[in-house]
């Protein structure tokens, strides 16, 4: 399996350089060369399978040669281990024909730990077997980053830098950075939005001297062995539901595009999925995207659920790839736009085959409280804000297929906006109780290139 850039002038990579490596050379995003397909008599074996196993036959075509067989099965049994609930990813019935897939059981409380316990636990038997070192640096509107924070932490191979929003998480997304003790993760807040933060740390990556210096990687979305672990859910949830025998629709919280695109390559790999349908909060500048044309950036308004404040939709890329019929050069000359005019025009071609794949919906600020509000007294479910958007966008979407919308945070990790809509501050599991009494190590940063890199480079040094 060889993986290409979606700029087209990088060179071609094998999954563990792809993964070791983050962003390609040429500024672009790595995607397999082919996709692996799953024939209907393999997706309808995995109903009845554990987590695990179907994790294994879903990502094992993507890896080639780079780990064995034994070896990945160790690998994704350590990785869900420390998930608190048995099913890893349970479906609960929400309303008729409405499904929600709960993503939070993990250790950090969001969907993230699905990726990122598993590319810990890849980056760190790759690194031994090569004996070699990196440096992690990641951005995040809250969830990424602990999620990080917790996979890498104390690994031997791996210093860890999270550059978030200051001022724009959650408490609790804050402190769950801020509150790691271990020597090797540095928790950076920076002046300005999440997009600063990823525009920053693409700066990083196009910094060749630096990159190399500090061997830099990165476990954003960016990295591909994120977004392919993400694939999995929807393998498992839609066989639950009856496929492939029966077509299944999802609808996906929306920020970074990671989230959706992975389900996107599973029905590029034959699950039979209806409809993928894009959930914006009032950054809704992929909704407006898909509607009119036009990928036209805006100022972002902090909104209820902080980890979709996004304008420059990272993964967009991948998916703008494929509707520009792989031709590199064509997204290289939207991103370039992207970068100096602030926004592109899509082709009718390209905008076509993207409306072809996706829907799209999006939930005001009043509208996502009061779905909270409804879910609890309809519902019983207490949902986090961006799980809302969720829930939201997906009733004009409810019909004959089952719908499943992604719950990709736990209701703890943002208590104001869940006690404002419903009156109940949702309570952190019992072995985080004391987060919010545990000291902080944080540093702020400037949005800066020059100063986050000498920053890093000391802390490496010392
Ligand atoms: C809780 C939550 N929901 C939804 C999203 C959006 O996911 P994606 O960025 O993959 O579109 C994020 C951020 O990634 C998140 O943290
Ligand atoms: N919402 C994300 C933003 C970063 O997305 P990623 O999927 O590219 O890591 C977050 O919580 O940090």
């Amino acid at each position: 399996m060889r993986y290409i850039s979606t700029r087209g002038r990088a060179p071609e990579l094998s999954f563990e350089d792809t993964m070791l490596t983050g962003l390609a050379r040429d500024g672009g995003l790595y995607v397999p060369a082919e996709l692996p397909r799953m024939t209907e008599a393999e997706i309808a074996a995995l109903a009845g399978v554990s987590y695990e196993e179907a994790a294994f036959r879903v990502m094992r075509p993507f890896l080639g040669d780079a780990f064995a067989d034994d070896e990945f099965r160790g690998i994704i049994a350590r990785a869900y281990a420390g998930f608190g609930h048995a099913a890893r990813a349970p479906l609960k019935q929400l309303q008729d024909n409405h499904f929600l897939l709960e993503l939070f059981h993990g250790p950090t409380l969001a969907f993230k730990d699905f990726a990122m316990q598993l590319i810990g636990q890849l980056f760190q038997a790759a690194l031994a077997r090569r004996g070699e070192r990196v440096t992690i640096v990641g951005a995040t509107s809250g969830d990424t980053g602990s999620a990080a924070m917790e996979a890498f932490r104390g690994l031997d191979n791996v210093n860890v830098f999270i550059l978030f929003p200051h001022g724009r998480v959650s408490e609790v997304q804050r402190r769950q950075m801020t509150t790691v003790t271990e020597a090797n993760a540095h928790a950076l807040a920076i002046s300005g939005t999440f997009d600063d933060a990823q525009a920053r740390l693409k700066d990083m990556f196009n910094d060749f001297d630096f990159r190399d210096e500090v061997r830099l990687a990165g476990v954003n979305s960016i990295n591909f062995a994120r977004v392919l672990a993400q694939v999995v859910y929807y393998f498992t949830s839609a066989v639950a539901l009856g496929a492939p025998h029966r077509a299944v629709s999802f609808c996906v919280p929306t920020g970074n595009f990671g989230d959706i695109f992975a389900g996107y390559l599973a029905k590029r790999m034959g699950l039979p999925i209806e409809r993928l349908v894009v959930a914006t909060n009032q950054n809704d500048i992929l909704h407006r995207a898909l509607a009119s044309g036009d990928y036209e950036t805006r100022e972002v308004a902090p909104s209820i659920s902080p980890s979709m404040d996004i304008q420059v939709s990272s993964n967009f890329e991948r998916a703008l790839f494929d509707a520009y019929g792989r031709d590199g050069a064509a997204v290289a000359q939207l991103m370039d736009e992207l970068k100096s005019g602030g926004g592109f025009h899509i082709s009718q071609g390209a905008l076509q085959a993207l409306r072809g794949d996706f829907a799209s919906g999006r939930a005001s600020e009043a509208e996502t409280a009061a779905m909270i509000a409804r879910a609890r007294a309809e519902m019983g479910e207490l949902l986090c804000p961006h799980s809302a958007v969720g829930v939201h966008v997906a009733q004009d979407f409810l019909g004959a297929t089952p719908m499943v919308t992604l719950a990709t945070a736990h209701p703890a990790k943002f208590p104001d906006a869940v006690e404002a809509a419903t009156g109940i501050r949702p309570p952190l599991p019992p072995r985080m109780a004391d987060l919010m009494q545990r000291p902080e190590r944080v540093t702020r940063v400037g949005n800066d290139l020059t100063e986050l890199e000498t920053l890093i480079r000391k802390a490496l040094a010392a």
